[in-house]
């Protein structure tokens, strides 16, 4: 049991040095609370709630692997390298893509909501 919350500790850490040194990662969290804010607001049935936060998460934990990815490739090597620019840009690609799914998502469970508030 005490391993075991050792783990989750560490495993919060991890969280904490991602929100404290990336500034996407600040900015991704400041965004999924507002969503979440206006989602409620919408009166948005559970399923709907849930694939919200599974794009949400999504996110959030693909920005954690490109951190993930940024120190390996720093701790291994500080020059500039063909595959260090590689792994750093296909981690970034990888949140990219999570982005994009993200604004698919809102578009098409959240824009109808807002629409129909304003006519
Ligand atoms: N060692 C390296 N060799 C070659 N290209 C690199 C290297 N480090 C970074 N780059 C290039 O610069 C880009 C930005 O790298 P950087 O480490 O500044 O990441 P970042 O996306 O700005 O991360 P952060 O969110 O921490 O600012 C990478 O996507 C890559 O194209």
């Amino acid at each position: 049991m005490l391993k075991f919350a050792r783990a989750v500790g560490w495993a919060v850490a991890g969280v904490r040095y991602a929100v404290k040194t990336q500034r996407n990662m600040k900015i991704h969290l400041v965004v999924a609370v507002l969503v979440v804010v206006i989602c409620l607001f919408l009166g948005m049935p559970p399923a709907e709630l849930a694939i919200m936060s599974l794009t949400i998460f999504l996110v959030l934990t693909a920005e954690m692997f490109n951190t993930a990815i940024e120190a390996v490739v720093d701790l291994f090597t500080l020059n500039r390298h063909p595959l260090a620019r590689a792994a750093k840009d296909v981690g970034a690609g990888a949140v990219l893509l999570t982005a994009i799914n993200a604004l698919v998502v809102a578009y098409l469970l959240i824009w109808p909501r807002l629409a129909g508030l304003f006519r």
